[in-house]
């Protein structure tokens, strides 16, 4: 794990903003297309600003999701919402979005669809993680039983219903997150910092998720964070 920590969000997000279009180019220069997946939540909003209003050819940036709830696109609790409404205007408008939830009524029933539109995306240029109070990344929260198969399956998605947060929600997997050429944790607020350091300080995955990433043993995971 490589700890970045700057003086304040504008900075990091400037910073990170940078480092994430230098990724995209090299993924465009090497592959022809790029691949890049983010996180919902609060956090990372300002940084969508940032990449939105930046010249890339993004027509050539493919852009899912790590995880968002089983809502209609346009609800206020979209992931999709906030990444259509942030992320893609302005000059990254031409990038691609697959999304993570179909019109089934149940997220179960929606997995296989999902599977399937993953399914052309190779390894990310770049992954970007959140961390929830409860240890969580994307939606593997410590409190669903769908926790262990997050953590074990070879598929790309699948289905959660968390018992301490709203929404069935749609996932992807650690395999899925892990498959990528940078892995980003993207951490705003104090509160951050002392969930962070007991997720380093102990190894059980089902209690803490984010465990996962944060040791693995060939994903050097770079973690970006801001107190304010
Ligand atoms: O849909 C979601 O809720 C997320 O993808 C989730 O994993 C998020 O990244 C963390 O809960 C942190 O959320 P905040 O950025 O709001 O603190």
């Amino acid at each position: 794990m490589q700890f970045h920590r700057f003086e304040n969000s504008a900075a990091l997000n400037s910073n990170f903003a940078k480092r994430l279009i230098d990724l995209l180019e090299a993924g465009i220069a090497e592959r022809g297309h790029a691949y890049l997946a983010v996180s919902g939540g609060r956090t990372p909003q300002a940084l969508f600003s940032h990449l939105a209003g930046t010249e890339l050819p993004w027509s050539k940036v493919t852009i899912t999701l790590a995880d968002d709830r089983w809502l209609a696109p346009d609800a206020k609790d979209s992931n999709e919402r906030l990444v259509k409404s942030v992320l893609l205007q302005d000059k990254a408008s031409a990038a691609h979005f697959i999304s993570l939830v179909t019109t089934d009524e149940r997220a179960e029933d929606g997995a296989d669809a999902i599977n399937k539109r993953l399914a052309v995306i190779p390894t990310f240029d770049a992954v970007i993680l959140g961390m929830g109070e409860d240890g969580h990344t994307a939606s593997l929260f410590p409190c669903s039983q769908e926790l262990a198969e997050g953590l074990t399956i070879a598929q790309d998605a699948l289905a959660v219903n968390p018992t301490t947060a709203p929404y069935q929600r749609m996932s992807l997997s650690k395999q899925r997150l892990l498959n990528t050429r940078h892995l980003f944790l993207h951490l705003v607020g104090a509160g951050k910092l002392p969930v962070l350091n007991q997720a380093v300080a102990g190894d059980d995955v089902m209690q803490m998720p984010i465990r996962a990433f944060l040791h693995h043993p060939c994903v050097d995971i770079q973690v970006m964070f801001a107190s304010e």
